[in-house]
């Protein structure tokens, strides 16, 4: 948790008080359901909660704003992104219903109300969004091809629209392939743990 306050020093109490819930919750609801590895729940704060805050270095979401987590998981980056930006509204989908489970209880259990999960494939998934975030899912290609047609046509405050994914290592090829402008964004610029090293967030604009 104190690395979470190491590099968000302005949450509000409720903020510091639901991030600090997430550790008993994902402790308990992983012993029942995998959703992150069982030797990373030791390290949820740092490999889980701030890297999907790397989000939130590169890109800070309009009041009412709707953000759709494909393949969200347990939860990430969706949920931790969910506390940082109260009034934004998180649609969080993954195509395994047990991980949805998960991701129900731990925002029932903090009373998130700007959160609602969905169990369906990507692909498949209605409605409209102005950004869409993603962690560990499928290559940049096949991505686009599942979620082109889900942003709004108009922008935020005038903001773009886009993509925030996180990924790690060398994505030249990936990104080629894709053929799609993108930005990248080294989470070694904001965070100094040696587990960021490699982090990157790609902002793939959609305006
Ligand atoms: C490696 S896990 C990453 C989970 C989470 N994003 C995280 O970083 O902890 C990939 C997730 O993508 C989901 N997934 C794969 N293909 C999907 C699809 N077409 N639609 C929705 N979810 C999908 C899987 O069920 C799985 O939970």
């Amino acid at each position: 948790m104190d690395i979470i306050l190491k590099y968000f020093p302005d949450l509000t109490e409720k903020q510091k008080g639901e991030f600090a819930q997430l550790l008993d919750l994902y402790t308990l609801w992983n012993s029942q359901i995998n959703v992150i590895s069982r030797k990373d729940v030791d390290a949820l704060y740092e490999k889980h909660v701030l890297h999907s805050l790397g989000i939130a270095k590169v890109y800070q979401f309009a009041p009412n704003s709707k953000v759709l987590d494909v393949g969200t998981g347990g939860g990430f980056p969706g949920i931790p992104l969910a506390i940082m930006f109260p009034e934004v509204q998180f649609h969080l989908v993954d195509s395994i219903g047990k991980k949805i489970k998960v991701v129900n209880e731990v925002a029932e259990a903090l009373g998130l109300k700007n959160v609602t999960a969905q169990h369906e494939r990507a692909e498949n998934v209605k409605g409209k969004y102005d950004f869409i975030v993603s962690r560990a899912v499928t290559r940049m290609k096949p991505f686009i091809a599942w979620i082109h047609q889900k942003f709004e046509s108009r922008s935020i405050n005038s903001l773009d629209n886009g993509i925030l994914y996180l990924k790690g290592g060398d994505l030249e090829e990936e990104l080629n392939e894709a053929k799609c402008p993108y930005q990248e964004h080294l989470l070694a610029d904001f965070f100094e743990e040696e587990f960021f090293e490699t982090k990157k967030v790609i902002y793939v604009p959609f305006s």
